[in-house]
């Protein structure tokens, strides 16, 4: 083992491992899941045609699809202690506790959670992904009042979680803009929350174990926390002739302005002209006309003063706004997506595993002895 005292605050910067499964390149501003970009995914695949690319390596031949869709719709009932523990959730926390709790919970129930086979893993993420959008929905209409709707097996993924909100499908454009939000936040190499869910399974431990930590690491404003960050502000901005000013006084009391900067980019996030484009056509849909402004007038003024550019929780927050969700829905609907990459990246760590256990640089007080 080499030793080094250089110390990389955040990791930035530095390489952990290697992975087949996405690739960032900051210099082209080029995603891509598999060798395929990104863009082109999220114009002619399904979500469920990705989520098999992304576990199996290849995207699925009609019959491969065929059966990988027959799987996901059987599985996307909750059983009945499941959905009366959501129930149960406290109407104060946020749903993002639900949905964490509700893995840990599907974990415990689970008679095979030890077995971290490649094989047993792939049946698990599916159940996952496929029982996933059955909690998130339950809570979302279970806060309004509501009670749940359930799943329909002759819906695919984003219609079914659509409808099981809202009671309805709606329109095509609606559906297709959901679809391709979940497609571009599906997967994203080492982000933090991936990146928790492999030193989990750096320890031998089991899938939900992994799944439950990356929820938790996704749910701060810093990281997938930031899609609902940017709506509460947007609303608190309230009329696009207010956005200059409010983004000046911001930087000028050193905020953060949230939906901005990334680690990783630097000109720009690879998926945002996707999602704007959505965002752009629920707009259309829904007589959002005002937010679209007001997102330009945010961006121009951003970039003017900083260079700092959107990433991709900029243009989803108003664009599940306007789809009709309640902003504490956002993150959770961003889970129902990276479950697919993060359960790639366990099985990926668990086939090449080696303990994720970095060393630290000591700062405290020096050795002394304990006086009786
Ligand atoms: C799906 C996702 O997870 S995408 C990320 C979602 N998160 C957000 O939108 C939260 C807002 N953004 C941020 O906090 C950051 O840009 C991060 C955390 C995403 C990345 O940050 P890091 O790589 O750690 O860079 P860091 O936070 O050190 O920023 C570097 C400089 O740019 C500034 N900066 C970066 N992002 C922002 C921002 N959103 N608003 C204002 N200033 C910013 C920092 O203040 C810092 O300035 P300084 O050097 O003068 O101190
Ligand atoms: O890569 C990151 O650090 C954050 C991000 O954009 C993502 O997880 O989608």
């Amino acid at each position: 083992m080499t030793e080094t005292t250089t110390i990389f605050k955040g990791l930035a910067g530095v390489v952990v491992d290697t992975t087949a499964i996405s690739k960032v390149v900051p210099e082209t501003n080029s995603l891509t899941y598999r060798g395929y970009p990104v863009q082109d995914l999220a114009a002619h695949c399904s979500f469920e045609q990705v989520a098999y690319l992304l576990w199996n390596g290849e995207l699925p031949t009609d019959a491969q699809l065929e059966m990988f869709t027959q799987r996901e719709r059987a599985n996307r009932r909750a059983d009945r202690s499941l959905l009366s523990l959501v129930a149960k959730m406290p109407d104060s926390c946020h749903p993002m506790d639900v949905v964490r709790t509700a893995i840990s919970f599907l974990g415990a129930e689970d008679p095979a959670e030890e077995d971290n086979s490649p094989a047993a893993n792939r049946v698990k993420a599916l159940r996952m992904m496929a029982v996933l959008p059955t909690i998130v929905a339950a809570d979302h209409r279970r806060r309004r009042g509501l009670d749940p709707v359930a799943p329909h097996s002759h819906l695919g993924f984003a219609e079914n979680f659509l409808n099981m909100c809202f009671g309805a499908v709606p329109a095509p454009a609606i559906v297709r803009a959901f679809e391709v939000s979940l497609i571009l936040y599906a997967e994203h190499s080492f982000n933090a929350s991936t990146f928790a869910a492999r030193v989990v399974t750096s320890t031998l431990s089991d899938i939900y174990s992994a799944v439950t930590a990356a929820i938790g690491a996704l749910k701060g404003p810093l990281h997938g926390g930031a899609n609902e960050a940017v709506m509460h502000d947007m609303l608190e901005i309230g009329e696009p002739a207010r956005a200059e000013v409010w983004i000046r006084d911001k930087l000028a009391r050193k905020e953060k302005v949230m939906g901005f900067g990334h680690r990783v980019y630097r000109s720009g996030d690879s998926r945002v002209p996707t999602m704007r484009a959505a965002l752009a056509d629920v707009a259309a849909h829904t007589g959002g006309d005002k937010w679209v402004q007001m997102y330009e007038t945010l961006e121009r003024t951003m970039n003017g003063a900083t260079g700092i550019k959107p990433n991709l929780d900029f243009p989803t927050g108003p664009a599940y706004y306007l789809m009709g969700f309640d902003i504490e829905v956002f993150t959770p609907i961003f889970v129902m997506s990276r479950v697919t990459g993060w359960t790639a990246h366990i099985i990926e760590q668990g086939e090449s595993n080696a303990l994720i256990r970095p060393l630290s640089e000591y700062t405290g007080v020096a050795q002394r002895p304990v006086v009786a």
